[in-house]
């Protein structure tokens, strides 16, 4: 039995060393990177059996992201494909607070993810399964094993959760909108920025972060608002959340962070104020180093920060 599955394409990471236009790198981190399994990680971190699910390319890369997830104590179900290379993902850093992210992903082994990959018993023996909206942007049997899943949790009462995480690199904001108003219905918990919830929500006020949540309509919907904090909107009522205070080295998963901070809580039974001071908690330690999940906290790292921290712990 797993509380959490997940599933989704994960790549390999090359990460610039300095700043400058990526020609000039001459040196990169190789790590790993990918939304479910960033969320993956921080879950398993917080306590909690997750099971993860992706294809892999029969590579170096392929057994880099099998051992990293399982040594995150992640049940990583990578399964190898012999016919397609696992993608890549670049970090240039164009200037110091300025990082360009690029993917080589196109006819990538996680982009051929098909529903009978996904094993319906699997998500039904779970209490939560979380999906992005990047897969179904990687190919047309991406998106079918995500509709597939979602069906599958839908029927056992499995929660159903949804980080929007919308890449322009992918596809454009009608294909990405027109997907998601075709499973926001069946969605229990969502994860947006505001920008992200204007590409589902049909509101007179978009401006209006409460209107917005509430045009979305699931039961749950966190909205996320960078370095200012968060917003939730739980079953009528609505809760503000401040930032954290730490020094921004790498904005890239914080989104992933947060949703697995939620997640954990929500898992844990926690009650709603103290979930959401999780999920930023685990935001704010996602954007102190580099890497999109390394810094991702243990239960406790959370009681380290304070929204008005000098920064001394003792
Ligand atoms: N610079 C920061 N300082 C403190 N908390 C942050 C910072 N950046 C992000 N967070 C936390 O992480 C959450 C998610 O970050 P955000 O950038 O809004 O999401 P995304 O990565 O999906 O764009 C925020 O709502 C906030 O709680
Ligand atoms: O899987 C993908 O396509 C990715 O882009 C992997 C990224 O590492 C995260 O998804 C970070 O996303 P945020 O948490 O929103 O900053």
């Amino acid at each position: 039995m797993t509380d959490l599955v997940t599933f989704g394409e994960t790549m390999a990471l090359f990460a610039a060393r300095r700043t400058g236009p990526l020609r000039f790198a001459r040196d990169f981190d190789l790590g790993l990177g990918g939304a479910e399994s960033n969320v993956a990680i921080g879950v398993s971190r917080l306590g909690h059996d997750v099971t993860w699910v992706g294809r892999v390319g029969d590579d170096e890369f392929g057994e880099l992201i099998a051992s990293t997830l399982r040594a995150e104590r992640v049940d990583a179900r990578a399964i190898p494909d012999p016919d397609a290379p696992t993608g890549l993902m670049i970090k240039g850093r164009r200037t110091a607070d300025l990082i360009d992210v690029r993917y080589y992903r196109k006819d990538s082994a996680g982009s051929r993810l098909s529903p009978a990959d996904l094993d319906p018993a699997l998500i039904a023996g779970a209490r939560a399964l979380h999906v992005s909206a990047i897969t179904p942007a990687l190919s047309p049997s991406a998106r079918a094993a995500v509709r597939h899943a979602i069906d599958a949790a839908r029927a056992a009462g499995v929660l159903v959760s949804l980080d929007v995480n919308y890449r322009k690199a992918l596809w454009t904001r009608e294909e990405a909108g027109a997907w998601l108003r075709s499973v926001i219905a069946d969605v229990d918990v969502v994860f947006a920025t505001e920008d992200e919830a204007r590409l589902i929500a049909d509101t007179d006020d978009p401006d209006d972060p409460v209107a917005l949540a509430k045009a979305l309509g699931p039961r749950h919907v966190l909205l996320k608002f960078g370095a200012r904090g968060a917003m939730e909107l739980s079953d009528d009522q609505v809760r503000h959340a401040e930032p954290y205070k730490v020094t921004e080295v790498d904005p890239v998963g914080a989104g992933d962070a947060f949703a697995a901070g939620w997640l954990a809580d929500w898992l844990a039974g926690a009650d709603p104020d103290r979930r959401l001071r999780t999920a930023c908690a685990a935001g704010a330690f996602a954007v102190t180093s580099q890497g999109d999940w390394e810094s991702l906290p243990r239960r406790a790292d959370l009681d380290l920060l304070r929204p008005t921290s000098e920064g001394v712990s003792r």
